[in-house]
């Protein structure tokens, strides 16, 4: 049970503790310093994607203080800084943080300063092509959150945090030209559209003016859709969403021979981390029309005979029967249960009586189950639903009533939840008599 008026002093020995054990972990095992610096891992060591971050996985102590560290230090702060300061600073205020990362990320600033060393203000504008006052005031503001750093006076260097604004370019571009303007019309579009269900009255058609959904629209719109290609990708690789945990979560190997169809596969990054699980399985990855021609161009650098590529509507039943496992990741999230019962029910007259659904998704977890940190990750997830899909991260039970309404004999066999994954994988299979 959550106290709403936690002792201070109890805080602050949390975090002295977990800060040892963290401290403890990285002296033993010769690490760096964590570090703003522009020359910094960017992740907790063994906690990045397997293909940048050589360092052994941190144990579960270490994983569960800095857990509890992070949420410590949270709690501590806000107590601190007083409601009435955090309100303000903090909570009313935070469109801040966006309008300047949208300004970074239009005029490309992060690409504009050297990775080594720095650039002053007045290069930098001319640079970048903006007024150079405002560019200041802008960046300053940001490097108050440790996003590039003032190396000297009137010039600019990067910091770890400042770097990622271009590996990460497509996810930072998605959350903050796509959601950033949903996000502020989410009073008009409640009064226009009320809570609704429907995929093209959701705050994102009203912010953009667009008639079709998100997903429709993303197709005529190459520059955009691919931009939210790489936010999956990018997604793929974040501690609480990486692709690991659907590859070790499940027992695909186990599977044999057979094939996987990816239904809403995007670029196929599960499928290809799969197959380097399970050599027997092959795998068809199924999505719309320009997002498949694009993932292909795509795959050509780590081809893989066994995952092909498919245009196939998940709206349309499903065309390829008798598959070992139909998986959708990341996909029945984006809609409300009206048409993600119409998406699993496609699945159905095409399943083998061996044949599994295997979903990849968020379950919200009760109250007071997790940090509120934790909590946080999933339900900023639920708003992104909400804001560009009008659709809903579930709880266990929202999950049951969905299945029951697609099949009276469709059965949830199994729920795994990995540590510290955000996402969980179910397991379905249909009852036979
Ligand atoms: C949130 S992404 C998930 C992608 C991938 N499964 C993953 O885990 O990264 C949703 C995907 O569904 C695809 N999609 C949207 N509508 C579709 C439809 N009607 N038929 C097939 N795919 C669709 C999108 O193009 C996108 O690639």
């Amino acid at each position: 049970m959550s106290t709403l008026t936690p002792s201070i002093l109890d805080l602050a020995n949390e975090i002295q503790l977990a800060t040892e054990t963290i401290h403890a972990y990285l002296q033993d095992n010769s690490l760096l310093p964590l570090s703003f610096s522009s020359d910094a891992f960017p992740f907790f060591p063994g906690t990045g994607p397997r293909s940048v971050d050589p360092f052994p996985k941190p144990s579960g102590s270490v994983q569960n203080a800095r857990r509890d560290l992070r949420q410590a230090c949270e709690t501590l702060l806000q107590l601190i800084m007083t409601p009435a300061d955090h309100l303000i600073w903090n909570f009313a205020c935070a469109h801040d943080s966006s309008a300047c990362l949208q300004y970074v990320y239009r005029f490309r600033i992060a690409d504009a300063v050297p990775v080594l060393g720095d650039i002053s203000y007045a290069d930098l504008a001319k640079k970048a092509g903006v007024d150079q006052g405002q560019c200041t005031r802008i960046l300053r503001m940001i490097m108050t959150q440790n996003y590039f750093h003032e190396a000297k006076p009137g010039h600019v260097g990067h910091t770890a945090g400042s770097k990622l604004l271009q590996t990460l370019k497509d996810t930072v571009g998605y959350v903050i030209e796509e959601t950033f303007p949903s996000a502020s019309s989410i009073g008009g579009t409640v009064k226009r559209y009320g809570a609704s269900g429907e995929r093209n009255e959701t705050a994102w058609n009203v912010a953009h003016g667009k008639e079709l959904p998100i997903f429709e629209y993303f197709e005529q719109d190459p520059i955009r859709m691919t931009r939210f290609l790489g936010h999956m990708d990018n997604l793929g690789s974040n501690e609480a969403y990486n692709i690991e945990y659907l590859t070790r979560g499940y027992d695909w190997k186990g599977l044999g021979k057979g094939t996987v169809v990816d239904v809403g596969g995007s670029t196929g990054h599960a499928s290809f981390a799969i197959a380097r699980v399970a050599p027997e399985l092959d795998f068809v990855v199924q999505d719309l029309k320009n997002v498949t021609e694009g993932a292909k161009k795509r795959a050509e650098d780590h081809k893989n005979e066994r995952v092909v590529f498919e245009v196939h509507d998940f709206l349309q039943p499903q065309t390829i029967t008798g598959a070992s496992v139909y998986l959708l990741r990341f996909i029945c999230h984006d809609y409300s249960d009206k048409i993600a019962s119409k998406i699993l029910g496609n699945l159905i007259p095409a399943m083998a009586s061996n044949s599994k659904i295997v979903i990849m998704d968020g379950i919200v977890p009760g109250p007071h189950t997790v940090t509120k940190f934790e909590e946080r990750i999933m339900r900023t997830m639920d708003m992104e639903m909400m804001l560009n899909f009008n659709a809903v991260e579930r709880d266990l039970e929202s999950w049951k009533a969905l299945f029951a309404k697609v099949h009276r004999r469709l059965r949830l066999l199994q729920v795994v939840t990995p540590p510290g994954s955000a996402q969980s994988i179910m397991e379905l299979a249909m009852e036979h008599h």
